[in-house]
């Protein structure tokens, strides 16, 4: 058996949580589910999920923060409260069994929209982040955070040719480019402070491309096998 045969890659079964993150755009939507695929053809459990939303209450959460006005106080108390509930009632629990949790955005979303974005205290979030992810038993003051974020990186402009005409906008799609420029600032802050965790994607490139990267990325961790490009 070859070191790169899916058979022979049951790369440990710790759990393993992947946050997917990017201005609106990006295109991260489009390479989810191909990681998805990539993990069970190695053998893994695998659940996709996504922020804000991830369970009922959460989902019913979710639509109220887009479409509904309020304040960044209001958006960053709903977006805490269904990121409780979807750590309580999935996130955590795939982990314990040891599956690779694929998570659309988590909280360095809402330091990039809520924080940078809409210029709410960085301070507060980082009490909310404190107060939610909180996990006494991965170690004394330990947070839940993904051990590999995947940050799809591209200018805010092409983004939104990218996004032009592709699907209704809403509250947050309907922002204009400077909103965009500062959460992609925010985004770059977050990396900045946690280099060990990001792996940033040039993402204006064709999707091969763009899908080889987001591959060679999970690979380089040991989680899949490296010789395979697949998409
Ligand atoms: N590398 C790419 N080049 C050109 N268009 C892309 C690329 N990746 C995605 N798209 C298109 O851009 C739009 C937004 O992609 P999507 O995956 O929905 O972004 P996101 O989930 O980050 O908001 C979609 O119409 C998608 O087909
Ligand atoms: C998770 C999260 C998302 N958001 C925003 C970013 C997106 O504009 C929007 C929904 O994210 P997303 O699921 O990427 O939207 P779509 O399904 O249209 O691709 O919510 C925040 O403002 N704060 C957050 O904490």
């Amino acid at each position: 058996m070859t070191p790169s045969s899916p058979a022979s890659f049951p790369a440990a079964s710790r759990g393993l949580f992947i946050s997917f993150e990017g201005i609106d755009g990006a295109g991260k939507s489009s390479h989810i589910q191909g990681l998805h695929d990539a993990f069970l053809a190695a053998g893994r459990q695998v659940v996709s999920t996504r922020e804000p939303g991830g369970t009922p209450l959460a989902e019913k959460l979710r639509a109220l923060f887009l479409q509904e006005p309020m304040d960044a106080l209001t958006e960053a108390l709903l977006v805490f409260a269904g990121r409780r509930d979807h750590l309580q009632q999935v996130i955590e629990p795939a982990l314990a069994r040891g599956d690779v949790v694929l998570c659309d955005r988590f909280t360095d979303a809402t330091f990039a929209y809520q924080g940078a974005g809409r210029g709410f205290d960085l301070q507060v979030l980082s009490v909310l982040e404190r107060m939610v992810q909180q996990r006494p038993e991965l170690g004394e003051g330990a947070l839940r955070q993904p051990d590999l974020t995947i940050w799809f990186d591209l200018p805010t402009e092409v983004a939104a040719e990218r996004l032009a005409g592709a699907r209704a906008p809403d509250r947050f799609e309907s922002e204009p480019q400077q909103f965009f420029a500062r959460v992609a600032a925010g985004y770059a802050e977050r990396a900045l402070a946690q280099p060990e965790r990001f792996a940033r994607i040039d993402s204006h490139r064709p999707k091969q491309a763009v899908w080889q990267a987001v591959r060679q990325a999970v690979a380089a961790q040991g989680w899949l096998p490296a010789s395979k490009v697949e998409g």
